[in-house]
């Protein structure tokens, strides 16, 4: 596959290195504003690193936009001309719609949106995807690309918005619980390193039993919960204090804020 990724910033990024990591691409075009920073990915054969969006474009079938929303418009408009029926574009654009990609570039393009995270670097990402009506003929390719690098799944776009916030955000969302985790095991004694770890790991198990066995996280609460014990105590304590709570009124601001990030 030859693959473009229309700036290449902290997502744009973490896609490149899930792609060279697992191989997934024949050439892949990088293309940012200051070019100097990505001088480490030169020393690849097959990426080429360019300012110039129209030269990877033309070089390559898969096009991921990955910039920033207020861009987003001025750069369809520069490649627009460019594009052929090898096209598919990928947009990882938050809160721009099918229908305003369209209105620049027409409605016959194989047009996909994706909200993938930064765990694509690592090929962990949860990705949503949508499509145009065309791009329902090529989604599978974006679907093909994504699993690779973590898991997809194809959802209405009318669901996008959450989306961004659930898998996107969501990344700092559990990263927070993790650093505040890390810092309660500090209190209780261990050093930064054992305590990130013993958070991180702990993080893990909890999702991959949910993941592997398909239950609903009460159920292995449950299991740890012993009557009058330590862990219900320090539950309870929690959720005196909000823990559901603000999760959800953060997820539910998170949410909002993107109806006004293309308008600043
Ligand atoms: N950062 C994240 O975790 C996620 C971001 N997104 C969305 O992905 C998009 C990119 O986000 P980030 O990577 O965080 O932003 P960023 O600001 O780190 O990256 C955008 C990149 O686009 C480049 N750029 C600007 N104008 C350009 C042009 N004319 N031609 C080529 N490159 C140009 C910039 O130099 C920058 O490197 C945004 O729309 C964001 O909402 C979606 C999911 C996750
Ligand atoms: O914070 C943001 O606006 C972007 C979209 C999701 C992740 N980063």
């Amino acid at each position: 596959m030859k693959i473009a990724i229309i700036g290449a910033g902290n997502l744009g990024l973490s896609i490149a290195k899930g792609l060279i990591v697992n191989n997934a691409f024949t050439t892949l075009y990088l293309t940012k504003r200051k070019i100097e920073e990505l001088q480490n990915y030169e020393e690849y054969s097959n990426v080429t690193v360019t300012k110039d969006n129209r030269e990877a474009v033309q070089n390559s079938d898969i096009l991921v936009f990955a910039v920033q929303p207020t861009q987003m418009e001025r750069i369809l408009e520069e490649i627009k001309d460019q594009l052929t029926e090898k096209h598919v574009l990928i947009s990882t654009v938050t809160g721009f719609k099918i229908a305003a990609m369209e209105a620049i570039v027409g409605q016959d393009q194989f047009i996909v949106r994706s909200m993938p995270n930064t765990a694509i670097a690592v090929g962990k990402s949860m990705t949503c995807l949508c499509s145009n009506e065309k791009g329902e003929k090529r989604i599978a390719i974006a679907e093909a690309i994504f699993n690779r690098l973590g898991t997809s799944i194809i959802i209405p776009e009318n669901k996008m918005q959450a989306a961004t916030v659930i898998c996107a955000s969501g990344v700092a969302f559990w990263m927070r619980l993790i650093r505040a985790t890390t810092q309660g095991a500090v209190q209780l004694g261990f050093d930064a390193k054992d305590a990130q770890q013993l958070a991180m790991q702990t993080c893990l198990g909890a999702s991959s039993l949910l993941i592997e066995s398909g239950k609903h996280p009460e159920e292995e609460i449950d299991k740890v919960t012993t009557p009058r014990g330590c862990t219900i105590e320090g539950l309870n304590e929690m959720e005196h204090n909000g823990l559901s709570s603000s999760l959800i009124k953060g997820i539910q601001a998170s949410f909002k804020k993107i109806n006004t990030i293309t308008i600043d």
